[in-house]
């Protein structure tokens, strides 16, 4: 058993492609078996992490690996080029250790909350096929119409036929089509000449409801000479497809989605549960990717809050409206923004489909919308924010503040904005409460969290 000492940045056999993660010291192996202690039954470990006594990028990284089994197929050395699982070399107790210190050491770091009691991440009982979406480019590698995912921080598309992390049936789906576009010669989408049809398969597979929305990211609305027929063997093989979309972009820029859609198939949205309620989701709108731990985030939020029935509560970026929906009938009034609009008209059909006439939902930036709101007359006791990675725009706090909403709870998909957040938030006179991290994206380095804030 050879014992290997690496040292931060160093190539080892170019097996060992980086050992810094964004700059923030997660160690990154590339080409690395895919589950350390959970191996797949076809999956061979290559490599066993003993110990890893690393402090990622607060201080010194030093790792002892161990090469015991030296077995791992073609398809997974690229799949972890990828970065799809960047976290996938550690098991699922080292993943949640070094999630819970990295929101413990921003908050210290960033927001100087030395020992800021948080509370243990809450971890998912499923750590692989927990995705209900997947967002996969297509492009053509050797004169072949090919799926897979780009390698990491470029556009060259690496061939991946099993995700690990999302759904199968997404999986499966992909590659029918993938197999169908081959055989009618669908062209894929080349950034260089910008030719080409098909640029990306969009596929969403509700948690509960199991239905399937299909979107194919193309340039034109042209459709292929054998579409119907093509259409129709994709939806007689996945019957629990509701909808098929094409969402036409000819932009160079790299958002996925175009602003036109047309639909092919079924009504243009699918329909899920979530805490009891449902939900109709459009394509161009947000929906957490992982429904079962997204549940207990929501739960925790609505936990912090402890509602009241004569509470004005304001759901601010509220997608299509799962927070405020979700808490709706235990509160007076709920008062919802978001930037989308396909999203707000979801919102409010969704208001309606769970019988709810206290909801009230507009279109805009939620920085823009609060100052109109308070101006309105509208006095929240409680503001919810559940922002995009970027958190929350300077205004917005200075506002939210104003409120004197008797609490604020924050709803974070990066927990460095978040610990900037924190510091802000702070200094307008709301004090955090509670942190409660929810792992919703194991074998990656992301981490979802709730905090609660209370006015000082
Ligand atoms: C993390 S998602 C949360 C959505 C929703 N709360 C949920 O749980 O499904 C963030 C949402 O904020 C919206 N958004 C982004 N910037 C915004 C802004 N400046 N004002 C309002 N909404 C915004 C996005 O479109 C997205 O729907």
């Amino acid at each position: 058993m050879d014992m290997i000492n690496f040292k931060k940045n160093e190539i080892f056999e170019a097996d060992v492609i980086d050992l810094t993660h964004e700059g923030q010291g997660v160690v990154k192996i590339e080409h690395f078996p895919f589950f350390v202690d959970n191996a797949l039954p076809d999956e061979r470990i290559m490599m066993r992490v003993l110990k890893v006594g690393k402090s990622f990028g607060f201080g010194r990284v030093e790792q002892f690996l161990t090469q015991s089994e030296h077995r791992v197929s073609g398809v997974n050395l690229d799949y972890l080029r990828t970065g799809i699982a960047d976290f996938g070399h550690l098991s699922y107790e080292e993943q949640l250790k070094f999630k819970q210190k990295q929101v413990c050491q921003l908050l210290t770091k960033t927001a100087h909350k030395e020992d800021f009691p948080v509370s243990n991440v809450i971890p998912a009982d499923r750590t692989l096929a927990y995705r209900n979406k997947a967002q996969v480019p297509v492009r053509d590698i050797n004169g072949l119409l090919t799926t897979g995912f780009f390698r990491k921080n470029s556009h060259t598309l690496i061939p991946v036929e099993n995700f690990y992390i999302q759904t199968p049936e997404i999986d499966a789906i992909i590659l029918f089509l993938r197999d169908e576009f081959r055989k009618i010669a669908v062209s894929s989408y080349d950034e260089k000449t910008r030719q080409g049809w098909l640029r990306n398969i969009v596929v969403r597979k509700a948690y509960h409801s199991s239905e399937i929305m299909v979107t194919l990211v193309v340039t034109s609305d042209k459709l292929p000479k054998d579409a119907d027929r093509l259409l129709s063997a994709l939806t007689e093989k996945f019957p629990n497809i509701k909808s098929v979309q094409l969402n036409i972009n000819a932009d160079t820029g790299s958002f996925i989605l175009g602003k036109r859609f047309k639909v092919l198939y079924g009504q243009g949205y699918i329909t899920d549960t979530m805490l009891g309620k449902t939900f109709q989701i459009s394509a161009p709108a947000f929906y957490q990717v992982n429904t079962e731990q997204a549940e207990k985030l929501y739960q925790i939020a609505y936990d912090f809050a402890d509602l009241k029935a004569t509470d004005v509560v304001i759901d601010a970026y509220s997608g299509i409206g799962t927070i405020g929906i979700g808490m709706a009938d235990k509160v007076h009034q709920v008062y919802g923004m978001e930037v989308i609009p396909e999203a707000v008209s979801d919102a409010k059909h969704n208001a309606r489909l769970n019988n709810l006439s206290n909801t009230h939902y507009e279109v805009g930036m939620a920085e823009a919308l609060l100052p109109k709101w308070l101006k309105s007359g509208i006095k929240p006791d409680l503001v919810f924010v559940d922002p995009p990675r970027k958190g929350l725009d300077e205004t917005f706090i200075k506002v939210a503040s104003e409120t004197q909403a008797r609490a604020i709870i924050y709803i974070s998909c990066n927990p460095a904005t978040f610990a900037r957040d924190v510091v802000r938030l702070e200094e307008q006179g709301y004090q955090l409460d509670k942190v409660q991290p929810v792992d919703l994206f194991p074998q990656t380095h992301h981490i979802e969290l709730v905090a609660n804030f209370i006015r000082k």
